[in-house]
């Protein structure tokens, strides 16, 4: 057990891509954590999909000790965290643990608008911040211009930012040092019953539910029995420990230290992330704040593309919700499509991991519907109904009103893209709330948005239209009542529920109408002609005709060259797999995401 007095919790936050993993590398390998020699690039990023696109997607927790200049010796708890807004939720979750955070601003790029959120959340959770101004060793590092935004938009004291590359490492150890000066050692009672804050846990296939916790009172032992507050279950601490980051048993976990434990359970469900632990005989009464849940955002049809996968994509859908509390779902049928399941992700970026995952860890072959949000659906009489899936939607007569979610979106740019911002918000019918600059180069835009506009590509069309400046941050805001319809697709003149989505009434005729002309594109030719209409009820509002084959494929290589012959079979085959026959129509899966590429 370490004296708290020598102990630092702390968190690195910042925008995406600024480079708080590299510098979470730098760090475990000059504290010698990590000898260079088992050195992976971005070790913290255990996932392989967490790797191959660079990104962190779980919060991770590692030990390091850390011999400062004062000759001492300390414990730092350092703790890894997303920067995609998906995975805000996470960080929520890991400031709760700390006393501190070191606030990562990438010198070419500045203060982006996931800078703010996280230093704003960092803020809310009383943290000591130390700004660190990063990639310096870069030629197009600019430091004075993001020290003085620091300063400007987020009103942090900057004049001490640490400078460093945790590319080079140059700056490193001046930022370990401002750790012990300048973050607060955790302060809790020893003597007391012990609480603890759970703020991670994962599913580990030989010991179980394994909870990360920070100690805030009294301390934590192996084979104590122990009581999880929320979810009222007594366990047994079949093994607490520190993380380096490969896991090391000890006795016990003091006041202010942070861990593991081993609970022995087999579910995830019990071990609530934000719960407190405490002592199943003599614990307290008065468990710690808590903070918020996960809430899926979008709404997505998983279904395998060979129907004898369905048990095995349950299976998998199970495993990996016993990791990832954020994941729902709940079987869902489609005429076009047969059985498979409708699942709740917190984000487009959460989806496509999950989906990847799933096709990769185990082996599936799924296709992917259209994302949708959840809307409220208010019947006549006065009843509710949550609808996940544009199939559910009840016939227009049932329907009172309907409201769908918005959100508050910030949007940070230089001053030249105001009006390119506007025009396309406003598109996606976006109300504008205020702008404010943050600092010359910045210009701070608030916006209310419907959810269900934001995943259709807003993202990407923001970027391009401001020359990749914009960043994009936002919240929840609440429902609100809409003009909705459901737009029907018909194949050969049949209505294919796994294509149908919910539109606003002034849009539904446009997106339509792009809708079936970038159908026609994608949706090969078939033996026969394939009629494409978009429909309200029976109002056929637009219409195109993928024509039939004429030609057999091979008829192209003139019976000469095999190996094109070969590639050319090889290629419809692998076009085959992502191929789902409705009726008798195949339907490619880019199919499905049509309708997020519509433009305006
Ligand atoms: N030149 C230079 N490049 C860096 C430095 N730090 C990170 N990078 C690069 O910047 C990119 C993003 O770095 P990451 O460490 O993955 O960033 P991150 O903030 O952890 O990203 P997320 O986990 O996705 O939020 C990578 O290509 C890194 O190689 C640095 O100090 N100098």
């Amino acid at each position: 057990m370490t004296d708290p007095s020598h102990i630092r919790n702390f968190s690195i936050i910042a925008h995406i891509d600024h480079g708080k993993s590299t510098l979470s590398d730098r760090i475990l390998e000059m504290t010698g954590t990590i000898a260079e020699r088992d050195m992976q690039a971005q070790l913290l990023d255990t996932m392989d999909i967490e790797r191959e696109r660079g990104i962190t997607i779980k919060s991770q927790a590692v030990r390091v000790s850390y011999q400062a200049d004062d000759g001492e010796e300390y414990q730092f708890n350092l703790i890894d965290t997303p920067g995609h807004v998906d995975f805000t939720y996470e960080v929520s979750r890991s400031l709760a643990a700390c006393e501190g955070a070191v606030l990562v601003v990438d010198a070419t790029q500045g203060v982006e608008a996931q800078t703010v959120a996280n230093a704003m959340m960092a803020m809310n959770a009383n943290l000591e911040i130390i700004p660190l101004i990063n990639k310096i060793d870069l030629p197009s590092a600019d430091p004075e211009r993001v020290r003085a935004e620091i300063e400007d938009a987020l009103a942090i004291p900057a004049d001490d930012a640490v400078l460093a590359s945790g590319k080079t490492g140059v700056g490193v150890h001046d930022l370990l040092e401002a750790v012990v000066y300048n973050i607060p050692a955790p302060t809790g009672d020893a003597n007391a019953p012990l609480r603890a804050l759970i703020f991670d846990s994962y599913f580990d296939p030989y010991r179980g539910v394994v909870a990360l916790v920070r100690i805030v009172d009294g301390s934590m032992r192996k084979g104590q029995r122990l009581r999880l507050m929320a979810s009222g279950k007594d366990i047994l601490a079949e093994e607490v420990g520190a993380r380096h980051p490969v896991e090391e048993p000890l006795p016990e976990l003091g006041v202010g230290e942070v861990g593991y434990l081993v609970t022995g359970l087999k579910d995830l469900v019990h071990v609530k992330v934000g719960d407190t632990i405490t002592l199943a005989e003599g614990g307290v009464d008065n468990p710690l704040p808590g903070y918020r849940e996960a809430k899926p955002m979008v709404y997505t049809g998983l279904f395998p593309i060979e129907s004898d996968q369905y048990e095995p994509l349950k299976e998998a859908l199970e495993k990996l919700s016993l990791n990832d509390p954020a994941l729902l779902w709940e079987p869902e049928k489609s005429h076009a499509l047969g059985f498979g399941f409708r699942v709740g992700f917190l984000g487009l970026l959460h989806m496509e991991v999950v989906k990847e995952r799933l096709e990769r860890e185990f082996n599936l072959d799924l296709l992917a519907t259209a994302p949708s949000v959840e809307y409220h659906v208010f019947k006549q009489g006065g009843e509710m109904m949550s609808l996940h899936s544009p199939q559910e939607m009840p016939d227009p007569g049932e329907i009172e009103h309907i409201e769908e979610p918005y959100l508050k979106a910030k949007i940070l740019i230089p001053p030249d893209y105001v009006g390119a911002v506007m025009d396309l918000t406003v598109a996606r019918r976006g109300t504008f709330v205020t702008m404010n600059y943050l600092s010359q180069n910045t210009v701070e835009m608030l916006w209310e948005i419907p959810l269900s506009e934001l995943i259709m590509d807003y993202f990407d069309k923001l970027k391009s239209n401001t020359k990749g400046y914009a960043s994009l941050d936002y919240d929840f805001a609440g429902y609100k009542p809409s003009q909705l319809v459901k737009l029907d697709i018909l194949l050969s003149g049949k209505p294919i529920d796994a294509l149908s989505f919910i539109v606003h009434k002034d849009k539904a005729y446009d997106r339509g109408r792009v809708l079936t002309e970038k159908l026609k594109e994608i949706i090969p030719r078939q033996m026969f002609e394939v009629p494409i209409q978009a429909a309200i009820g029976g109002r056929v509002l637009a219409r195109e005709t993928v024509k039939a084959k004429r030609k057999d494929v091979l008829a192209k290589c003139y019976g000469g060259d095999i190996s094109r012959k070969r590639k050319l079979l090889e290629k419809q085959k692998q076009g085959k797999k992502r191929m789902k026959a409705i009726g008798n129509v195949e339907v490619p899966q880019e199919a499905f995401m049509a309708i997020l590429k519509v433009d305006d």
